[in-house]
């Protein structure tokens, strides 16, 4: 899912871009980036996180006045550095550019580049091909006298080539920061500005918690075919008004997202209480009566305390997470992620033995964490253990920026709730039901709609089976993780 910041102002940028990326690092741990300009780019990009790719010495050698940063989520191509963004072009002006989401027509775009304008990218990361149709397009401009038409006349015939999802940060050196969305609004990109002494200073973050750490004003999210251009003189330009998205990837408010950010006016923590309430009718329907609601750390927290307060049952704080250890579902392999799930989450047997749980996490994708969390569980003495999930079955692989491309990894994809229920070793499984979810986010209730393909197999940007066959194709030559290690209808297992 990747996360994306710019920023140009009077000063240097560089200790925003960190401590923006920093505030970001939820949404990708394979890489992080910065380019900067000041008279020339300065880029520096590596594999892991903030912290480790980005240390002190580094930092001072990223001087310019504009720049942009990354944190990756691989989703096309290797996870190695050569891939890992910003990317930069010469030509026009000197561009470096970051997006978050994933281009579908991948093959068409590269060859249009190849045929109509003898372009051929560096490597296989699809921004790549952003940034050079977008380049291509520009440089048909009258360069010599470019104008903010010319920008955004260049996004324009960008947005209509590029087929999927992308939220984007381009730096034109000598011209100014553009920041564009894709036509649906399928990722999330907001924009801010803090006023100081020597002028103001304009950024653009995935999401809005950036701004909160770095003292920045929230201005507004960048909606479904929008672009917004500061030019050198710091005045801000908009292409097309903001609309309510119709397409907004509904797993941003359950799992992706943090909690502090908002996203089209929607406060992701209360949304994820709201989709806990919601679940109480289900759980009251299933005729279990459980002593306690816990949660998954850390991102079924606010569902959990939704349900208990539902339904009338203490929450429980019964999973510790070790801090020290980050999210496993964007980890790139099976392996990583049963490492990861093994080392960080421990129950606190004095509040489960001999009790009947109710544990809620944000989703069950590939049946990792679930299966893990209920022998953990059992393990401590737990009576009964009911896995509810607030967000609903999912069924169909995103293409859209979440790297779970392939349906034989996803566990609902390929097996009934009972036969899930059996593999985790749960006494129950209760899921979200999709229509509550697309209720919460509907025009009726002022959202403007959603993404919900992963849950329903309907996807926005219309026929997306050459890309399936694409990543299919791909992933089994990069023989990355493509079917279920697991069957459900094994037992559960005892060991841990
Ligand atoms: O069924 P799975 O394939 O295991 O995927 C689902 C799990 O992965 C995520 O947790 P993650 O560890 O990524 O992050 P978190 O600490 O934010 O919950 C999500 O919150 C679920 O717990
Ligand atoms: N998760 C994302 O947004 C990934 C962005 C881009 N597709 C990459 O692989 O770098
Ligand atoms: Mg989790």
């Amino acid at each position: 899912m990747c996360g994306i910041v710019g920023f140009f102002g009077p000063d240097d940028v560089v200790h925003d871009i960190v401590f923006g990326l920093t505030a970001l690092q939820h949404r990708g741990q394979d890489a992080a980036g910065i380019a900067t300009f000041d008279t020339n780019f300065h880029l520096r990009k590596g594999q892991g996180l903030i912290n480790d790719v980005f240390r002190p010495k580094h930092v001072k050698k990223l001087p310019g006045n504009i720049g942009i940063g990354h944190v990756r989520y691989t989703t096309q191509g290797s996870n190695e550095t050569a891939l890992a963004q910003p990317f930069t072009s010469s030509y026009p002006f000197g561009l470096a550019m970051v997006h978050n989401g994933n281009v579908i027509n991948f093959r068409e775009l590269a060859k249009r580049l190849h045929d109509k304008y003898h372009v051929l990218p560096k490597t296989s990361n699809d921004l790549e091909l952003i940034m050079y149709t977008f380049a291509s397009e520009l440089r048909t401009k009258d360069l010599d006298h470019l104008s903010v038409i010319d920008i955004f006349d260049a996004v324009e015939t960008t947005q209509e080539l590029a087929k999927g999802a992308y939220a984007t940060v381009t730096v034109i050196a000598g011209h100014g920061l553009l920041a564009f969305n894709d036509p649906n609004g399928i990722r999330p990109l907001v924009m801010g500005r803090r006023d100081t002494p020597e002028g103001p200073v304009y950024a653009f973050a995935s999401e809005s918690t950036c701004f909160d750490y770095l003292g920045y004003e929230f201005i507004k999210d960048i909606g479904p075919g929008q672009a917004v251009f500061i030019d050198q003189n710091f005045k801000v330009h908009y292409k097309n008004a903001y609309a309510k998205p119709k397409s907004f990837c509904a797993f941003e408010y359950i799992y992706f997202a943090r909690e502090d950010s908002s996203i089209h006016g929607r406060l992701v923590a209360r949304e994820r209480v709201r989709l806990g309430k919601l679940l109480a009718r289900k759980v009251l329907a299933a005729g279990i009566a459980p002593d306690m609601v816990i949660d998954v750390p850390s991102s079924g927290y606010f569902a959990a305390s939704g349900l208990a307060e539902a339904i009338g049952v203490p929450y429980r704080r019964a999973l510790v997470k070790n801090n020290h250890i980050g999210r496993s579902f964007i980890v790139s392999s099976q392996v990583g992620r049963e490492d990861i799930v093994k080392k960080k989450l421990n129950p606190i047997r004095a509040f489960v033995e001999g009790k009947k749980v109710a544990v809620v996490d944000d989703s069950i994708v590939r049946g990792t964490t679930s299966r893990r969390i209920v022998s953990i569980l059992r393990e401590a003495g737990a009576a009964e253990v009911y896995f509810i999930s607030s967000a609903p079955p999912i069924i169909a692989p995103c293409i859209y920026g979440i790297d779970m491309a392939m349906s034989t990894e996803l566990i609902a994809a390929n097996y009934t709730e009972e036969e899930i229920c059996n593999y985790i070793g749960a006494d129950k499984v209760i899921y979200q039901d999709l229509s509550d979810l697309q209720d919460l986010f509907s025009e009726d209730r002022g959202h403007g709609g959603g993404c919900f393909a992963c849950f329903s197999g309907k996807y926005p940007t219309g026929d997306v089976t050459p890309y399936l066959r694409h990543i299919q194709e791909e992933r089994q030559s990069q023989r990355r993780d493509k079917t279920l290690s697991v069957s459900p209808k094994a037992p559960a297992p005892t060991e841990h």
